[in-house]
Protein backbone atom coordinates (compact mmCIF):
# COMPACT_ATOMS: atom_id res chain seq x y z
CA UNK A 1 0.00 0.00 0.00
CA UNK A 2 1.38 3.41 -0.78
CA UNK A 3 1.10 6.47 1.51
CA UNK A 4 -1.33 8.24 -0.98
CA UNK A 5 -3.46 5.52 -0.26
CA UNK A 6 -4.48 5.71 3.67
CA UNK A 7 -4.71 9.19 3.01
CA UNK A 8 -7.95 10.87 2.31
CA UNK A 9 -8.00 14.79 0.85
CA UNK A 10 -7.65 17.42 3.98
CA UNK A 11 -7.68 20.33 4.68
CA UNK A 12 -4.83 21.19 6.93
CA UNK A 13 -5.05 24.33 9.10
CA UNK A 14 -1.55 26.03 10.57
CA UNK A 15 -2.31 28.16 13.60
CA UNK A 16 0.10 30.43 13.77
CA UNK A 17 1.33 29.84 10.14
CA UNK A 18 3.31 33.07 10.21
CA UNK A 19 5.24 31.98 13.29
CA UNK A 20 9.06 30.77 14.05
CA UNK A 21 7.82 26.83 13.66
CA UNK A 22 5.54 27.28 11.04
CA UNK A 23 7.77 29.26 8.97
CA UNK A 24 11.03 26.97 9.99
CA UNK A 25 9.55 23.81 9.82
CA UNK A 26 5.85 22.98 9.10
CA UNK A 27 5.79 25.14 5.69
CA UNK A 28 9.08 23.44 4.26
CA UNK A 29 7.82 20.14 5.42
CA UNK A 30 4.91 20.46 3.60
CA UNK A 31 6.30 21.09 0.18
CA UNK A 32 8.84 18.38 0.95
CA UNK A 33 6.07 16.27 1.10
CA UNK A 34 4.45 17.79 -2.27
CA UNK A 35 7.76 17.45 -3.98
CA UNK A 36 7.43 13.40 -2.73
CA UNK A 37 3.86 13.14 -4.17
CA UNK A 38 2.52 12.55 -0.61
CA UNK A 39 -0.24 14.93 -0.50
CA UNK A 40 -3.24 14.10 -1.90
CA UNK A 41 -4.28 16.20 -4.88
CA UNK A 42 -7.69 17.97 -3.26
CA UNK A 43 -6.02 19.13 -0.12
CA UNK A 44 -5.69 22.37 0.67
CA UNK A 45 -3.42 24.27 2.85
CA UNK A 46 -5.23 27.25 5.38
CA UNK A 47 -2.53 29.65 6.72
CA UNK A 48 -4.07 31.10 9.96
CA UNK A 49 -2.55 34.03 11.45
CA UNK A 50 -3.40 37.73 13.47
CA UNK A 51 -2.18 39.45 10.60
CA UNK A 52 -3.87 40.73 7.68
CA UNK A 53 -3.02 39.70 4.69
CA UNK A 54 -3.67 39.92 1.37
CA UNK A 55 -3.70 35.94 0.08
CA UNK A 56 -1.33 36.78 -2.56
CA UNK A 57 0.83 38.39 -0.30
CA UNK A 58 0.97 35.24 2.36
CA UNK A 59 1.77 33.32 -1.03
CA UNK A 60 5.03 35.32 -1.15
CA UNK A 61 5.98 34.94 1.99
CA UNK A 62 5.22 31.05 1.83
CA UNK A 63 7.72 31.33 -1.03
CA UNK A 64 10.45 33.33 0.71
CA UNK A 65 10.57 30.78 3.82
CA UNK A 66 10.82 28.27 1.46
CA UNK A 67 13.76 30.01 -0.58
CA UNK A 68 15.39 30.08 2.82
CA UNK A 69 15.02 27.21 5.04
CA UNK A 70 14.31 24.57 2.21
CA UNK A 71 18.07 22.49 1.69
CA UNK A 72 17.90 22.34 -1.74
CA UNK A 73 16.51 24.20 -5.16
CA UNK A 74 12.76 24.56 -5.09
CA UNK A 75 11.16 22.78 -7.98
CA UNK A 76 9.16 26.03 -10.17
CA UNK A 77 6.57 23.45 -11.53
CA UNK A 78 5.90 21.72 -8.02
CA UNK A 79 6.13 25.15 -5.88
CA UNK A 80 3.52 26.32 -8.54
CA UNK A 81 1.27 22.98 -7.60
CA UNK A 82 1.73 23.53 -4.04
CA UNK A 83 1.09 27.29 -3.98
CA UNK A 84 -2.19 26.40 -5.33
CA UNK A 85 -2.78 24.73 -2.47
CA UNK A 86 -2.59 27.97 -0.08
CA UNK A 87 -5.78 29.83 1.79
CA UNK A 88 -4.89 32.34 4.06
CA UNK A 89 -7.28 33.25 6.95
CA UNK A 90 -6.56 36.20 9.16
CA UNK A 91 -8.18 35.17 12.87
CA UNK A 92 -7.67 36.09 16.53
CA UNK A 93 -7.27 32.56 18.09
CA UNK A 94 -8.81 34.16 21.35
CA UNK A 95 -11.77 35.72 19.48
CA UNK A 96 -14.26 32.40 19.05
CA UNK A 97 -16.95 34.78 17.01
CA UNK A 98 -13.59 35.63 14.18
CA UNK A 99 -13.74 31.87 13.46
CA UNK A 100 -17.02 32.06 11.48
CA UNK A 101 -14.70 33.57 8.74
CA UNK A 102 -12.50 30.52 9.21
CA UNK A 103 -15.79 28.50 8.64
CA UNK A 104 -16.40 30.53 5.34
CA UNK A 105 -13.11 29.60 4.37
CA UNK A 106 -13.39 25.68 4.96
CA UNK A 107 -17.08 25.85 3.68
CA UNK A 108 -16.80 23.47 0.13
CA UNK A 109 -15.26 20.23 0.54
CA UNK A 110 -15.81 17.34 2.96
CA UNK A 111 -12.66 16.93 3.85
CA UNK A 112 -10.67 16.01 6.79
CA UNK A 113 -9.48 18.55 9.01
CA UNK A 114 -6.10 18.81 10.29
CA UNK A 115 -5.62 21.79 12.69
CA UNK A 116 -1.87 22.30 13.81
CA UNK A 117 -1.91 24.11 16.73
CA UNK A 118 1.74 26.25 16.33
CA UNK A 119 1.02 28.95 19.41
CA UNK A 120 1.77 29.04 22.72
CA UNK A 121 -0.09 26.22 24.38
CA UNK A 122 -1.88 28.59 26.89
CA UNK A 123 -4.07 29.48 23.55
CA UNK A 124 -4.66 25.74 22.44
CA UNK A 125 -7.75 25.99 24.44
CA UNK A 126 -9.00 29.55 22.92
CA UNK A 127 -8.94 27.83 19.22
CA UNK A 128 -11.05 24.61 20.58
CA UNK A 129 -13.51 26.83 21.50
CA UNK A 130 -13.65 28.78 18.34
CA UNK A 131 -13.36 25.56 16.35
CA UNK A 132 -16.50 23.98 18.07
CA UNK A 133 -18.32 27.04 18.07
CA UNK A 134 -18.12 27.43 14.39
CA UNK A 135 -19.17 24.18 14.30
CA UNK A 136 -15.62 23.17 12.61
CA UNK A 137 -14.93 19.49 14.47
CA UNK A 138 -16.28 16.55 13.08
CA UNK A 139 -15.41 12.93 14.61
CA UNK A 140 -12.82 12.46 11.58
CA UNK A 141 -11.25 15.76 12.33
CA UNK A 142 -7.39 15.73 13.96
CA UNK A 143 -5.48 17.99 16.14
CA UNK A 144 -1.92 18.24 16.30
CA UNK A 145 -0.52 19.91 19.37
CA UNK A 146 3.27 21.08 19.81
CA UNK A 147 5.54 20.91 22.93
CA UNK A 148 5.52 21.44 25.25
CA UNK A 149 2.66 20.41 26.76
CA UNK A 150 2.27 22.66 29.75
CA UNK A 151 4.71 23.16 31.99
CA UNK A 152 3.77 20.98 35.20
CA UNK A 153 1.85 17.91 35.47
CA UNK A 154 -0.70 20.45 36.72
CA UNK A 155 -0.63 22.73 33.61
CA UNK A 156 -0.32 19.47 31.07
CA UNK A 157 -3.30 18.46 32.72
CA UNK A 158 -5.40 21.54 32.35
CA UNK A 159 -4.35 22.01 28.65
CA UNK A 160 -4.94 18.23 27.90
CA UNK A 161 -9.04 19.06 29.64
CA UNK A 162 -9.35 21.87 27.52
CA UNK A 163 -7.98 19.99 24.00
CA UNK A 164 -10.33 16.61 25.00
CA UNK A 165 -13.32 18.49 25.20
CA UNK A 166 -13.04 19.01 21.77
CA UNK A 167 -11.14 15.96 20.44
CA UNK A 168 -10.94 12.38 21.80
CA UNK A 169 -7.25 11.26 21.83
CA UNK A 170 -8.09 9.26 18.84
CA UNK A 171 -8.29 12.17 17.05
CA UNK A 172 -5.11 14.35 19.07
CA UNK A 173 -1.27 14.21 17.89
CA UNK A 174 1.31 15.10 20.54
CA UNK A 175 4.27 16.22 18.17
CA UNK A 176 7.66 15.24 19.72
CA UNK A 177 9.75 16.22 16.80
CA UNK A 178 12.84 13.44 18.33
CA UNK A 179 9.92 10.61 17.23
CA UNK A 180 10.08 11.65 13.73
CA UNK A 181 14.09 11.31 13.60
CA UNK A 182 15.49 8.84 11.39
CA UNK A 183 17.82 7.43 14.25
CA UNK A 184 15.36 7.60 16.66
CA UNK A 185 13.46 5.54 14.89
CA UNK A 186 16.50 3.06 13.94
CA UNK A 187 16.28 2.35 17.47
CA UNK A 188 12.98 -0.06 17.36
CA UNK A 189 14.60 -1.78 13.82
CA UNK A 190 17.95 -2.39 15.76
CA UNK A 191 16.28 -3.95 18.86
CA UNK A 192 13.60 -5.71 17.23
CA UNK A 193 14.95 -6.71 14.25
CA UNK A 194 18.23 -7.77 15.32
CA UNK A 195 18.50 -11.35 17.55
CA UNK A 196 22.02 -10.47 18.29
CA UNK A 197 20.61 -7.17 20.29
CA UNK A 198 17.03 -8.50 21.60
CA UNK A 199 18.80 -11.43 23.22
CA UNK A 200 21.40 -8.91 24.90
CA UNK A 201 19.66 -6.30 26.25
CA UNK A 202 18.99 -6.47 29.73
CA UNK A 203 20.82 -6.48 33.43
CA UNK A 204 22.65 -9.42 32.40
CA UNK A 205 24.39 -8.17 29.33
CA UNK A 206 24.17 -4.68 29.94
CA UNK A 207 26.49 -2.74 32.23
CA UNK A 208 25.05 1.07 31.74
CA UNK A 209 23.63 3.62 29.06
CA UNK A 210 24.72 7.09 28.04
CA UNK A 211 22.28 9.19 26.68
CA UNK A 212 23.97 12.55 25.39
CA UNK A 213 22.09 15.18 23.47
CA UNK A 214 24.40 18.32 23.18
CA UNK A 215 23.39 21.12 21.45
CA UNK A 216 25.96 23.94 20.61
CA UNK A 217 23.21 26.57 20.38
CA UNK A 218 22.76 28.76 22.85
CA UNK A 219 19.21 30.88 23.23
CA UNK A 220 19.26 32.17 20.19
CA UNK A 221 16.78 35.02 20.87
CA UNK A 222 13.61 33.40 22.89
CA UNK A 223 15.62 33.97 26.09
CA UNK A 224 12.03 34.75 28.10
CA UNK A 225 10.71 31.85 26.48
CA UNK A 226 13.42 29.74 27.89
CA UNK A 227 14.09 30.99 31.21
CA UNK A 228 11.03 29.77 32.19
CA UNK A 229 11.44 26.84 31.44
CA UNK A 230 14.95 25.24 31.33
CA UNK A 231 16.62 22.31 30.20
CA UNK A 232 14.76 19.71 31.99
CA UNK A 233 11.48 21.15 31.19
CA UNK A 234 12.70 21.71 27.03
CA UNK A 235 14.51 18.87 26.82
CA UNK A 236 14.32 15.68 29.25
CA UNK A 237 10.53 16.24 29.93
CA UNK A 238 10.11 15.30 26.51
CA UNK A 239 13.12 14.25 24.08
CA UNK A 240 15.12 12.32 26.42
CA UNK A 241 12.72 10.06 28.19
CA UNK A 242 11.31 9.28 24.62
CA UNK A 243 14.69 8.34 23.39
CA UNK A 244 15.07 6.67 27.10
CA UNK A 245 11.86 4.87 26.87
CA UNK A 246 12.43 3.44 23.59
CA UNK A 247 15.72 1.99 24.63
CA UNK A 248 14.13 0.25 27.35
CA UNK A 249 11.02 -0.78 27.21
CA UNK A 250 9.54 -4.10 26.54
CA UNK A 251 9.00 -5.68 22.94
CA UNK A 252 5.59 -4.17 21.68
CA UNK A 253 3.18 -6.79 20.08
CA UNK A 254 3.50 -4.96 16.93
CA UNK A 255 4.15 -1.54 15.19
CA UNK A 256 0.84 -0.20 16.44
CA UNK A 257 0.25 3.44 18.40
CA UNK A 258 -1.21 0.95 21.16
CA UNK A 259 1.41 -1.27 21.38
CA UNK A 260 4.60 0.92 21.28
CA UNK A 261 2.69 3.56 23.39
CA UNK A 262 1.78 0.88 26.36
CA UNK A 263 5.14 -0.17 26.24
CA UNK A 264 6.74 3.12 26.31
CA UNK A 265 4.70 4.20 29.02
CA UNK A 266 5.52 1.52 31.42
CA UNK A 267 9.04 2.96 31.20
CA UNK A 268 8.92 6.25 32.06
CA UNK A 269 6.37 5.04 34.88
CA UNK A 270 9.14 2.79 36.26
CA UNK A 271 11.46 5.76 36.52
CA UNK A 272 12.84 5.87 40.18
CA UNK A 273 11.70 8.85 41.37
CA UNK A 274 14.30 11.68 41.78
CA UNK A 275 13.37 14.27 45.17
CA UNK A 276 15.33 16.04 47.61
CA UNK A 277 16.32 12.64 49.39
CA UNK A 278 18.38 11.91 46.53
CA UNK A 279 18.89 14.47 44.26
CA UNK A 280 22.41 15.70 45.03
CA UNK A 281 23.24 12.25 44.26
CA UNK A 282 21.59 12.03 40.82
CA UNK A 283 21.51 15.13 39.12
CA UNK A 284 23.63 17.80 38.53
CA UNK A 285 21.69 21.22 37.15
CA UNK A 286 24.14 24.04 35.19
CA UNK A 287 24.14 27.18 33.73
CA UNK A 288 26.44 27.95 30.82
CA UNK A 289 29.23 31.08 31.31
CA UNK A 290 31.42 33.53 28.92
CA UNK A 291 33.26 31.14 27.02
CA UNK A 292 34.47 29.82 23.18
CA UNK A 293 33.08 28.12 20.87
CA UNK A 294 35.35 27.12 17.79
CA UNK A 295 37.81 29.54 18.84
CA UNK A 296 34.66 32.57 18.85
CA UNK A 297 34.14 34.02 21.95
CA UNK A 298 30.18 33.65 23.06
CA UNK A 299 28.56 35.11 26.28
CA UNK A 300 27.17 33.60 29.07
CA UNK A 301 23.69 32.44 29.79
CA UNK A 302 23.18 35.93 31.86
CA UNK A 303 24.77 38.09 29.38
CA UNK A 304 22.54 36.98 26.34
CA UNK A 305 19.79 39.68 24.80
CA UNK A 306 17.32 40.24 27.09
CA UNK A 307 18.98 38.70 30.13
CA UNK A 308 17.73 38.95 33.31
CA UNK A 309 21.28 38.76 35.49
CA UNK A 310 20.13 36.53 38.37
CA UNK A 311 18.37 34.08 36.45
CA UNK A 312 19.08 30.67 37.87
CA UNK A 313 17.45 28.54 35.40
CA UNK A 314 19.33 25.77 33.82
CA UNK A 315 21.19 25.32 30.47
CA UNK A 316 22.37 21.70 31.19
CA UNK A 317 21.35 18.93 33.16
CA UNK A 318 22.82 15.23 33.62
CA UNK A 319 21.19 12.74 35.57
CA UNK A 320 21.88 9.11 36.38
CA UNK A 321 17.99 7.63 35.47
CA UNK A 322 17.53 4.00 37.20
CA UNK A 323 14.39 1.96 35.98
CA UNK A 324 12.68 0.27 38.87
CA UNK A 325 11.77 -3.23 36.87
CA UNK A 326 13.38 -6.58 36.41
CA UNK A 327 14.94 -6.07 33.12
CA UNK A 328 17.08 -3.01 34.32
CA UNK A 329 17.56 -3.88 37.75
CA UNK A 330 20.93 -2.11 38.90
CA UNK A 331 21.67 -0.72 35.11
CA UNK A 332 21.91 3.27 35.51
CA UNK A 333 20.69 5.31 32.27
CA UNK A 334 23.24 8.71 32.44
CA UNK A 335 21.39 11.31 30.89
CA UNK A 336 23.00 14.90 30.10
CA UNK A 337 22.22 17.74 27.49
CA UNK A 338 23.12 21.20 27.13
CA UNK A 339 23.04 23.97 25.93
CA UNK A 340 26.38 25.64 24.28
CA UNK A 341 28.19 22.63 24.63
CA UNK A 342 31.49 22.13 22.26
CA UNK A 343 29.38 21.02 19.66
CA UNK A 344 26.51 19.94 18.32
CA UNK A 345 26.14 15.89 19.15
CA UNK A 346 23.88 13.30 20.26
CA UNK A 347 24.42 9.90 21.15
CA UNK A 348 23.51 7.05 22.91
CA UNK A 349 26.29 4.94 23.94
CA UNK A 350 25.45 1.13 25.88
CA UNK A 351 27.74 -0.15 27.44
CA UNK A 352 27.67 -3.99 27.51
CA UNK A 353 29.30 -5.78 30.55
CA UNK A 354 33.22 -7.00 30.76
CA UNK A 355 33.95 -10.75 30.07
CA UNK A 356 33.83 -12.66 33.20
CA UNK A 357 37.23 -13.98 32.80
CA UNK A 358 39.78 -12.62 30.78
CA UNK A 359 42.16 -15.15 28.81
CA UNK A 360 44.32 -12.92 26.72
CA UNK A 361 46.21 -11.05 30.06
CA UNK A 362 49.59 -11.28 27.91
CA UNK A 363 47.77 -8.46 25.62
CA UNK A 364 45.64 -6.56 28.09
CA UNK A 365 45.53 -6.77 31.14
CA UNK A 366 41.92 -5.62 31.60
CA UNK A 367 39.45 -6.54 28.75
CA UNK A 368 37.39 -3.67 27.37
CA UNK A 369 34.08 -4.15 27.31
CA UNK A 370 31.79 -4.31 24.04
CA UNK A 371 30.24 -0.85 23.48
CA UNK A 372 27.33 0.22 21.04
CA UNK A 373 27.49 3.76 20.00
CA UNK A 374 23.92 4.95 18.13
CA UNK A 375 25.19 8.36 16.47
CA UNK A 376 22.01 9.87 16.91
CA UNK A 377 22.95 13.36 14.91
CA UNK A 378 25.04 14.42 12.69
CA UNK A 379 27.03 12.08 10.94
CA UNK A 380 23.65 9.84 12.14
CA UNK A 381 25.19 5.52 12.56
CA UNK A 382 25.81 2.69 14.04
CA UNK A 383 29.36 1.67 15.67
CA UNK A 384 30.48 -1.54 17.44
CA UNK A 385 33.01 -1.85 19.39
CA UNK A 386 34.05 -4.89 19.60
CA UNK A 387 37.73 -6.73 20.34
CA UNK A 388 39.99 -8.40 17.05
CA UNK A 389 42.69 -10.22 16.59
CA UNK A 390 45.92 -8.47 15.35
CA UNK A 391 46.94 -10.45 12.07
CA UNK A 392 50.36 -12.09 12.39
CA UNK A 393 52.45 -15.17 13.47
CA UNK A 394 53.82 -14.08 16.77
CA UNK A 395 52.43 -17.47 19.03
CA UNK A 396 51.31 -14.79 21.68
CA UNK A 397 47.82 -13.65 21.02
CA UNK A 398 47.90 -10.12 20.04
CA UNK A 399 44.62 -8.27 20.34
CA UNK A 400 43.04 -5.07 19.39
CA UNK A 401 39.59 -3.06 20.29
CA UNK A 402 38.08 -2.39 16.75
CA UNK A 403 34.74 -0.63 15.46
CA UNK A 404 32.32 -1.98 12.76
CA UNK A 405 30.62 1.25 11.85
CA UNK A 406 27.53 1.18 9.68
CA UNK A 407 27.73 5.06 8.68
CA UNK A 408 24.28 6.24 7.13
CA UNK A 409 25.72 8.78 4.79
CA UNK A 410 27.67 6.00 3.56
CA UNK A 411 25.74 3.09 3.11
CA UNK A 412 22.61 5.04 2.00
CA UNK A 413 24.70 7.85 -0.30
CA UNK A 414 21.73 8.68 -2.58
CA UNK A 415 18.86 8.78 0.19
CA UNK A 416 17.76 12.29 1.01
CA UNK A 417 17.68 12.91 5.32
CA UNK A 418 13.80 12.95 5.67
CA UNK A 419 13.25 15.72 8.24
CA UNK A 420 11.52 14.83 11.49
CA UNK A 421 8.32 17.52 10.73
CA UNK A 422 8.35 15.96 7.12
CA UNK A 423 7.70 12.63 8.41
CA UNK A 424 5.34 13.71 11.39
CA UNK A 425 3.31 15.79 9.18
CA UNK A 426 2.91 12.40 6.64
CA UNK A 427 1.51 10.25 9.84
CA UNK A 428 -0.78 12.99 10.57
CA UNK A 429 -2.55 13.08 6.92
CA UNK A 430 -2.42 9.26 7.18
CA UNK A 431 -3.71 9.16 10.52
CA UNK A 432 -0.79 6.82 12.32
CA UNK A 433 -0.47 8.09 15.76
CA UNK A 434 2.40 5.38 16.70
CA UNK A 435 5.10 8.26 16.57
CA UNK A 436 3.30 10.49 18.51
CA UNK A 437 2.87 11.10 22.45
CA UNK A 438 0.05 9.65 24.75
CA UNK A 439 -1.31 12.02 27.04
CA UNK A 440 -0.60 9.24 29.60
CA UNK A 441 3.13 9.26 28.62
CA UNK A 442 2.97 13.18 28.65
CA UNK A 443 1.36 12.77 32.62
CA UNK A 444 4.06 10.17 33.58
CA UNK A 445 6.85 12.38 32.10
CA UNK A 446 5.77 15.39 34.30
CA UNK A 447 5.49 13.48 37.07
CA UNK A 448 9.10 12.60 36.98
CA UNK A 449 10.41 15.63 36.13
CA UNK A 450 8.28 17.91 38.41
CA UNK A 451 9.35 15.90 41.59
CA UNK A 452 13.13 17.22 40.76
CA UNK A 453 11.85 20.81 39.75
CA UNK A 454 10.47 20.56 43.28
CA UNK A 455 13.75 19.15 44.96
CA UNK A 456 15.88 22.08 43.10
CA UNK A 457 13.39 23.95 44.88
CA UNK A 458 13.42 22.72 48.14
CA UNK A 459 17.07 22.63 48.72
CA UNK A 460 17.84 26.01 46.86
CA UNK A 461 20.16 24.31 44.32
CA UNK A 462 21.57 26.93 42.56
CA UNK A 463 22.96 25.85 38.97
CA UNK A 464 26.72 25.28 38.78
CA UNK A 465 28.84 27.08 35.79
CA UNK A 466 30.14 25.67 33.10
CA UNK A 467 32.03 27.73 30.51
CA UNK A 468 30.26 27.54 27.11
CA UNK A 469 32.00 25.17 24.53
CA UNK A 470 32.74 22.74 27.47
CA UNK A 471 31.01 20.05 28.00
CA UNK A 472 29.30 20.86 31.12
CA UNK A 473 29.81 21.53 34.87
CA UNK A 474 32.60 19.77 36.91
CA UNK A 475 30.13 17.91 38.53
CA UNK A 476 28.66 16.12 36.14
CA UNK A 477 32.01 14.68 35.41
CA UNK A 478 31.96 13.60 39.51
CA UNK A 479 28.11 12.03 39.00
CA UNK A 480 29.72 9.66 36.62
CA UNK A 481 33.09 9.03 38.08
CA UNK A 482 31.29 8.30 41.81
CA UNK A 483 30.48 4.86 40.11
CA UNK A 484 33.62 4.02 38.68
CA UNK A 485 32.89 4.66 34.74
CA UNK A 486 33.01 7.71 32.60
CA UNK A 487 31.50 9.89 30.04
CA UNK A 488 32.12 8.91 26.21
CA UNK A 489 33.43 12.47 24.55
N1 LIG B 1 10.13 27.43 17.04
C1 LIG B 1 10.58 26.20 17.27
O1 LIG B 1 11.64 25.77 16.79
C2 LIG B 1 9.80 25.27 18.14
C3 LIG B 1 8.54 25.61 18.59
N2 LIG B 1 7.82 24.72 19.34
C4 LIG B 1 6.46 25.06 19.80
O2 LIG B 1 5.68 25.46 18.69
C5 LIG B 1 4.73 26.44 19.07
C6 LIG B 1 4.94 27.69 18.21
O3 LIG B 1 6.24 28.17 18.45
P1 LIG B 1 6.89 29.34 17.59
O4 LIG B 1 6.49 29.23 16.18
O5 LIG B 1 8.32 29.35 17.94
O6 LIG B 1 6.20 30.61 18.24
P2 LIG B 1 5.93 32.01 17.54
O7 LIG B 1 5.63 32.97 18.64
O8 LIG B 1 6.99 32.34 16.58
O9 LIG B 1 4.61 31.73 16.71
C7 LIG B 1 3.34 31.66 17.30
C8 LIG B 1 2.38 32.30 16.35
O10 LIG B 1 1.09 32.27 16.96
C9 LIG B 1 0.48 33.52 16.71
N3 LIG B 1 -0.49 33.87 17.74
C10 LIG B 1 -0.30 33.91 19.07
N4 LIG B 1 -1.45 34.30 19.68
C11 LIG B 1 -2.34 34.52 18.71
C12 LIG B 1 -3.70 34.95 18.68
N5 LIG B 1 -4.38 35.19 19.81
N6 LIG B 1 -4.32 35.08 17.51
C13 LIG B 1 -3.66 34.82 16.35
N7 LIG B 1 -2.37 34.43 16.29
C14 LIG B 1 -1.74 34.28 17.47
C15 LIG B 1 1.61 34.51 16.73
O11 LIG B 1 1.20 35.62 15.99
P3 LIG B 1 1.94 37.05 16.12
O12 LIG B 1 3.24 36.83 15.43
O13 LIG B 1 1.02 37.95 15.45
O14 LIG B 1 2.08 37.28 17.60
C16 LIG B 1 2.74 33.75 16.06
O15 LIG B 1 2.77 33.93 14.69
C17 LIG B 1 4.97 26.69 20.55
O16 LIG B 1 4.11 25.83 21.27
C18 LIG B 1 6.41 26.24 20.74
O17 LIG B 1 6.66 25.85 22.07
C19 LIG B 1 8.30 23.48 19.64
C20 LIG B 1 9.56 23.09 19.22
C21 LIG B 1 10.41 23.95 18.46
O1 LIG C 1 12.42 21.02 21.19
C1 LIG C 1 13.51 21.54 21.17
O2 LIG C 1 14.48 20.98 20.41
C2 LIG C 1 15.61 21.73 19.99
C3 LIG C 1 16.65 20.71 19.56
O3 LIG C 1 16.15 20.01 18.45
P1 LIG C 1 17.15 19.36 17.38
O4 LIG C 1 16.24 18.68 16.42
O5 LIG C 1 17.95 20.48 16.80
O6 LIG C 1 18.01 18.42 18.14
C4 LIG C 1 16.13 22.62 21.10
O7 LIG C 1 17.17 23.46 20.60
C5 LIG C 1 15.01 23.47 21.62
O8 LIG C 1 15.49 24.26 22.71
C6 LIG C 1 13.86 22.62 22.09
O9 LIG C 1 12.74 23.43 22.41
Amino acid sequence: MSNLDCQSASDIVIFGALGDLSRRKLLPALYQLEVSGLIHKDSRIVGAARQEHSLEEFKSIVVENLTNFVNETIDEQVLTCFINRFVYQQLDFKDSASFNLLADALANGNKTRVYYFSTPPSIYGDICQGLAQANLINDADRVVMEKPIGHSLESSIEINNQVSKYFTEKQTYRIDHYLGKETVLNLLVLRFANSLFTNNWDRNSIDHVQITVAESVGIEGRWGFYDEAGQLRDMVQNHLLQILSLLAMEPPADLSAESVRAEKLKVIRALKPINRENIKDKVVRGQYSDGFLEGVAVPGYLNEEGANANSNTETFVAIKAEIDNWRWKGVPFYLRTGKRMQKKHSEIVIHFKQQPHNIFKDSYSDLPANKLTIRLQPDEGVELQMMNKIPGIASQMLIQENKLDLSFSDTYKDQRVVDAYERLMLEVLNGNQSLFVSRDEVEAAWTWADSIIEAWKTTNEVPKPYAAGSWGPVASISLIARDDRQWVE
